[in-house]
């Protein structure tokens, strides 16, 4: 027996669809809802399959009015011999002067310093991207990432971030054109070159060059304090990006966005890579892949903020959030 079919169907703003592939061994099945309307709107996944001897269902559900955004994911897989349960929930809280006021605690009233944060955060990023583009799946004969930095923390986590990747086997090229003169950000330098990672004297003009070169993107460009017109050479940048075909992973929010609003003309990446807790620009993200990076809130910072981060896996240090 082998069968498959689709329904889908829209009442009052109210879309269902039903996918449902049924074999001998296996069925997998599809159902996804969602509401919209002007202020909210609400989706609904679930997904299973079941074969002979391993039963995989996925639920996710997730809430978005105005400025806050509430996702859940279940993801189950049971199988003779191994049962695996994985929840998680998260509620974005995130405006910009919260993130600052987060920033600021950690630094000033739990006494971290940048590099620290700085060296878990662009290790979650680039764990990510190896969990979301492994080097197998790229076309290029090479893993090559072009890692664009720029000039605050953000561009530092992007440093990182290309350290890392050089590590797991991929082959990272840096854009760095403006780089401040501080000791954290030029040891990040040193440390890139002297493992051998380019650094581009000049940036592609043309996207198409980059489609060529590079099989991925990293976006380091700006973070949570990004405000304002952009200013070059990161408009001329931020433009030439826009029209790239290979996937953008952006770190902490898309360069250019609005931390609160977005940016519905402006870059649209594949991937993002949340860290500490998305930003409330993050509900308008509607790329492949989001990832919650940078595991080091501590208990009380989180409860004192309502974070309400979900629950790690294990050990890792990302999470999945779609
Ligand atoms: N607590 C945390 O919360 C952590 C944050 N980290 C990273 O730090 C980022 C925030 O870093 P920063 O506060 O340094 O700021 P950003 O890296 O977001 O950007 C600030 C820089 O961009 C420039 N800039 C701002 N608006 C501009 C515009 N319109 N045109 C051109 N240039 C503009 C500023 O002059 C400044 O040099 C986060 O997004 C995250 O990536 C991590 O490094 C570690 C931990
Ligand atoms: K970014």
């Amino acid at each position: 027996m082998n069968s498959e079919g689709l329904v889908y169907s829209e009442v009052d703003g109210v879309a269902y669809s039903v996918r449902l592939v049924l074999s001998d061994a296996l069925v997998y099945s599809e159902v996804a809802r969602s509401v919209v309307s002007d202020k909210l709107v609400y989706s609904e996944v679930a997904r299973s399959v079941v074969s002979d001897k391993l039963v995989y269902s996925e639920a996710v559900k997730s809430v978005s009015w105005d400025g806050l955004v509430y996702s859940e994911a279940v993801r189950s897989v049971s199988s003779d011999k191994l049962l695996y349960w994985e929840a998680a929930g998260a509620v974005m809280p995130g405006s910009q002067q919260e993130a600052q006021a987060i920033d600021q605690e950690l630094f000033t009233e739990y006494k971290f310093s940048v590099d620290q944060l700085m060296e878990l955060a662009g290790l979650s990023c680039a764990t990510a991207i190896a969990k979301a583009y492994p080097p197998s799946s790229f076309t290029k004969p090479q893993p090559t990432v072009l890692v664009v930095c720029g000039p605050g923390n953000n561009g530092g986590d992007g440093l990182v971030c290309a350290r890392h990747l050089k590590l797991f086997g991929y082959e990272p090229t840096v854009y760095y054109p403006k780089r401040p003169s501080k000791a954290l950000f030029e040891a990040l330098t040193t440390q890139c070159q002297k493992m051998d990672i380019p650094f581009l004297p000049e940036f592609p003009t043309e996207a198409m060059l980059i489609d060529e070169l590079y099989g991925l993107v990293v976006d380091a460009i700006f973070g949570f304090s990004f405000q304002g017109a952009v200013r070059e050479p990161f408009g001329s940048i931020l433009k030439t990006l826009a029209q790239v075909t290979v996937p953008i992973a952006s770190i902490d929010i898309p360069s250019g966005w609005d931390v609160e609003k977005g940016h519905p003309d402006g870059l649209q990446p594949d991937m993002l890579i949340s860290l500490t807790a998305p930003k409330a620009a993050a509900r308008h993200f509607t790329g492949r892949y989001h990832f919650l990076g940078g595991r080091f809130v501590p208990a009380a910072l989180e409860r004192k903020h309502g974070l309400n981060l979900p629950a790690y896996p294990g050990t890792d240090c990302i999470l999945q959030l779609v």
